[in-house]
């Protein structure tokens, strides 16, 4: 898989001309830092099942929901209503919309303890509004690969290193075409926190 040339960009660099923008440095290396410890001891994480060949099977990492109250929770991957908004991250959520010129509903925080937590290959259309599926992911902590591949072809592939503080910008149609996942990576013993910001469907 070939790795991108992000090093030593300070701004906002098209991965993908019209699908894909990555901005280091976002969030400064201090906020960054506190908020990820602020997140992983206050969040309501919880660990998501899946079904996979017909058994239930644990996602390998946790996950905690926020978002408004009109939002459908039969998208959600456990059917329960996403938690109220805190004030840290209704702070984040003002920035990346400033930034993004869209205005979102809910976040999703995935914490990845260490290497052996993950995600597979998929998309983010499940539950979105709208034809294109406009995301904003930021990360903190651990730099964990993001890998994409072409839906059409998947030996057209990428992956881009998440920095701690990054902003990753998915627009358009990026969730029709491509697939992304974040691979185990055995000798990462650091946590990650990542949050998608999202246009979720609404009651
Ligand atoms: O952790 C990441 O960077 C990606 C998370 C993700 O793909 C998702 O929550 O849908
Ligand atoms: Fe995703």
């Amino acid at each position: 898989m070939s790795q991108m040339d992000i090093f030593g960009a300070s701004q906002k660099r098209e991965v993908l001309p019209g699908l894909l923008d990555y901005l280091p440095g976002f969030i400064t290396a201090g906020e960054s830092a506190d908020l990820l410890q602020h997140l992983i001891n206050t969040s309501p994480w919880t660990q998501r099942s899946v079904i996979m060949y017909g058994k239930a099977v644990l996602t390998p990492r946790l996950t905690a929901w926020f978002g408004d109250r009109n939002i459908d929770p039969v998208f959600n991957g456990d059917g329960l209503a996403p938690h109220d908004w805190t004030p840290e991250l209704l702070s984040l959520k003002e920035r990346v919309e400033v930034e993004s010129g869209i205005e979102f509903n809910s976040v999703l925080l995935n914490y990845y303890r260490d290497g052996n937590d993950s995600v597979s290959w998929h998309d983010d259309r499940d539950g979105l509004e709208g034809r294109n599926k406009f995301v904003v992911s930021l990360s903190l902590g651990a730099t964990r690969s993001f890998d994409i591949r072409r839906k059409d072809d998947h030996a057209i592939k990428y992956s881009i290193p998440l920095e701690s503080g990054s902003y990753l910008f998915m627009k358009n149609d990026f969730q029709k075409d491509w697939q992304h996942r974040i691979a185990k990576s055995v000798n990462i013993i650091k946590p990650r926190i990542n949050l998608t910001f999202r246009v979720s469907k609404t009651v």
